[in-house]
């Protein structure tokens, strides 16, 4: 949906936003309607096991053993049981990359479709045991070449994307969701086990307040990183700062309150800590959907072409203004040949 285009907000169900979508365009199959329902069904099935967090072992559906002493999953590899199976029943993927496989996955040939999925499962896992917000993210791209799938075809820019979006299981469970047209958040109403359209074309403020990043590796950072943070700190009026520990939850607040998330590189890890392809590709998206930008500290996040599946990179995102002060500080110092 373009920006300023007045939408019926009553009730819509992210469901039947779907449809819409794909009503607008004449020559649409359906598939993508196809997969972002079973994408959105694996969601609810995530955030109904995350909802059981701490007494789940004891119903034998997530831990390590319940009490028949019967093995069961950690809920990290039952959301990516959950999102691999519904994926390939789905009909609509040939390949998948998800954070907690090694190797991409390959879906059966009789239950082929036209796009691949790039996924995280769940995101935040660190947090689980305390009850802090964890999420899924996704990202859905368009087979490129014919023939049988490789793991060549699962290696592309973010500026590829077809859809991307991703599931916040905080307080309540949202997704948000970009085909392409804005950014809309459905929050999942557990009474219906619907969701709902609450957050219409969504927008990222162009400043904010608040800037987020693990302080605690302040000692590793560049010149740049260090010299932007500082500087948030200073003068009348100081940024606010907030750290998660869950992508999914640090960039969903600052989409909604702006302002900037960071997560560089530091001296031990020259390419930061986050996967391209699963974590940094669709907030990207997601965030310059929303008007925001989103960068590596050299190119647009978008911009990077994959070379490995599990490939990181360092990530700035958020607010443009935030994120333009930010690079200017690279620039002086790339400038100067300390980078
Ligand atoms: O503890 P750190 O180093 O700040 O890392 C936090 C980051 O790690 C992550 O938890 C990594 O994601 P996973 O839990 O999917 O591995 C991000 O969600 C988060 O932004
Ligand atoms: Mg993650
Ligand atoms: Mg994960």
């Amino acid at each position: 949906m373009s920006s300023g285009q007045a939408m019926d907000t009553n009730c819509m169900t992210l469901t039947r936003y779907i449809l819409q979508e794909q009503r607008k365009h004449k020559t649409a199959t359906g598939d993508l309607t196809q997969l972002l329902t079973a994408i959105q069904a694996a969601v609810k099935a995530v955030s109904s096991a995350v909802r059981k967090a701490g007494i789940a072992e004891l119903y034998g559906i997530v831990g390590e053993v319940n009490v028949q002493g019967e093995e069961v999953k950690k809920l990290d590899v039952l959301a990516n049981e959950l999102f691999v199976n519904l994926l390939k029943s789905s009909y609509q993927t040939c390949l998948m990359v998800s954070e907690e496989n090694e190797n991409v996955i390959e879906v059966e040939t009789d239950k082929h479709g036209k796009y691949i999925v790039t996924f995280d499962p769940l995101d935040g896992s660190s947090n689980i045991d305390c009850l802090v917000s964890i999420g899924s993210i996704f990202a859905i791209f368009k087979k490129q070449s014919s023939g049988r799938p490789t793991v060549q075809d699962a290696l592309q820019a973010g500026n590829k994307v077809v859809a991307a979006g991703y599931a916040l299981y905080g307080s309540a469970t949202m997704m948000v969701l970009s085909t392409g047209n804005g950014v809309n958040g459905f929050l999942l109403d557990p009474a219906i086990g619907e969701f709902i359209l609450t957050d219409s074309s969504m927008k990222v403020k162009p400043r904010g307040k608040i800037y987020s990043i693990n302080e605690g590796y302040q000692g590793k950072w560049d010149q740049s990183t260090l010299e932007y943070v500082n500087s948030k700190k200073e003068g009348a009026k100081p940024y606010g700062l907030r750290y998660v520990g869950s992508m999914v939850a640090d960039v969903h607040r600052t989409l909604k309150y702006g302002g900037i998330f960071m997560y560089p590189a530091t001296t031990d890890a020259p390419s930061g800590k986050l996967r391209l392809l699963y974590e940094c590709i669709p907030m990207a998206y997601i965030m310059t959907q929303a008007g925001g930008a989103a960068t590596t500290g050299k190119e647009d996040v978008l911009d990077v072409v994959p070379t490995k599946i599990h490939q990181r990179v360092p990530i700035v995102l958020g607010s443009t203004e935030d994120v333009e002060d930010y690079l200017q500080i690279v620039k002086k110092h790339t400038d100067k040949g300390e980078m």
